[in-house]
């Protein structure tokens, strides 16, 4: 088992890394779950696989437990979900002492964070994330919200959980493209902060997508450390919060163009491309690092460019960026690998190039 602590402004909580739910109980009591009001809200793909165990194991902690199952998937991540969540707090006769519980990938922890954020102004939520991408970027840093009229994540909130509980081994039940789509955002760690690391994701990748538990573990441990950090750092992306959303301008565009049938992961890795290659056009990596990173996305599966789109419709699908600050965009840029920027200077024509260069 391992323990990551993130010191935030608002609220200091623990990651867990464990290969099962032998000590969820014990943390749940510890960040005090006991005898509290408790709603586990979950996928109808998760539920069919971990819904139980969490159950079992909170009922001996709670009598005043009850769960809600809502559809899966990026297209339900709106406030429709969002007031069938509310209406079953409402239900539940929930307070501000009550905790939700969201056991399962991004899209769940995201909106019950939201729900978390804004009910009766704010209560306490707790992450159980069981897809890689979860496990490894977004139950961590308290960004949460849904999307809304196709914008991506365009209604949200800070709001810090009270625990973070990984247990590696419900990714066995996880199809191979969701893997992939989570190593999107742990690639991008690497390119973005620590240059080991994304060697070691290299020099691993036949490991890694044969699911290799110890290697599994070491990624899921570096990069909620990766994250934990810059979160702890800059919890409301005032500086360099802002630089996980590494590949995410274009990868939101692509994201919403698509109509959400490519995953947010596979969207990040198209991103990560152009913004690599429009590091290279600004001469800030060479050819053969640009090839690398190319390289290195393909190993896991994931895509490295998109067709059927107009460069010029996805330039304009830009400016909805949450960087963007008065009509001017905001880039995250790599300076080598393992570093990067945030820029505001860069002309339309080379942003346009980066597009081509995925088209
Ligand atoms: N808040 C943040 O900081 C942050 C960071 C990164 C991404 N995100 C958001 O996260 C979302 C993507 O998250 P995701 O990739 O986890 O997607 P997801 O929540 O849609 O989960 C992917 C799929 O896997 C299924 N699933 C989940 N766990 C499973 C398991 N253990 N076994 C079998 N099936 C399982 C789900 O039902 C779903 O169909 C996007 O909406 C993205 O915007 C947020
Ligand atoms: O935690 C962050 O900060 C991130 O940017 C992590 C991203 O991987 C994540 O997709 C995030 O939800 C994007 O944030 P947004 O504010 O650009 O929607
Ligand atoms: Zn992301």
């Amino acid at each position: 088992m391992k323990l990551i602590k993130v010191n935030t402004t608002s609220n200091d909580y623990n990651i867990v890394i464990s290969s099962n739910f032998e000590s969820l109980q014990q943390n749940l009591i510890d960040v005090g779950v006991e005898n509290k009001k408790v709603c586990v809200i979950t996928d109808d793909n998760v539920s069919k696989y971990y819904l139980d165990n969490v159950i079992n194991i909170l009922s001996d902690i709670t009598s005043k437990l009850s769960y809600k199952v809502i559809p899966h998937g990026e297209i339900n991540k709106n406030l429709g979900t969002i007031n069938t969540i509310y209406q079953k707090m409402i239900e539940e006769k929930m307070d501000r002492d009550s905790y939700l519980i969201a056991l399962g990938g991004g899209v769940t922890g995201d909106m019950v964070g939201f729900a978390s954020a804004t009910f009766m102004r704010g209560n306490n939520f707790i992450q159980i994330p069981t897809t890689l991408l979860s496990q490894v970027d977004s139950s961590i840093g308290g960004k949460t919200g849904v999307d809304f009229e196709g914008y991506k994540n365009i209604i949200g909130s800070f709001h810090q959980p009270e625990l973070v509980y990984i247990n590696t081994s419900t990714l066995s039940t996880l199809p191979k493209k969701e893997v992939s789509a989570g190593m999107g955002e742990i690639i991008k760690h690497g390119l973005i902060a620590d240059k080991d690391y994304f060697d070691f994701i290299k020099t691993n990748s036949t490991l890694i997508n044969q699911l290799d538990s110890d290697v599994l573990e070491d990624l899921i441990y570096r990069s909620c450390v990766i994250k934990s950090d810059i979160v702890s750092q800059d919890e409301k992306e005032k500086g360099i919060r802002a630089t996980l959303n590494f590949g995410h301008t274009i990868g939101h565009a692509v994201e919403r163009l698509f109509d959400f049938k490519l995953l947010h992961g596979e969207c990040v890795a198209i991103g990560m491309v152009s913004a690599a290659y429009l590091s290279f056009l600004l001469n800030q990596i060479d050819n053969k690092q640009l090839e690398d990173i190319k390289k290195c996305i393909r190993s896991f599966d994931l895509p490295t460019e998109i067709n059927t789109l107009e460069p010029e419709t996805i330039y304009n699908e830009l400016f909805h960026d949450k960087k963007t600050k008065n009509d001017i965009l905001n880039i995250i840029l790599l300076k080598g690998i393992g570093t990067c920027e945030i820029r505001n200077d860069i002309e339309k024509e080379r942003i346009i190039e980066a597009i081509k260069y995925i088209l």
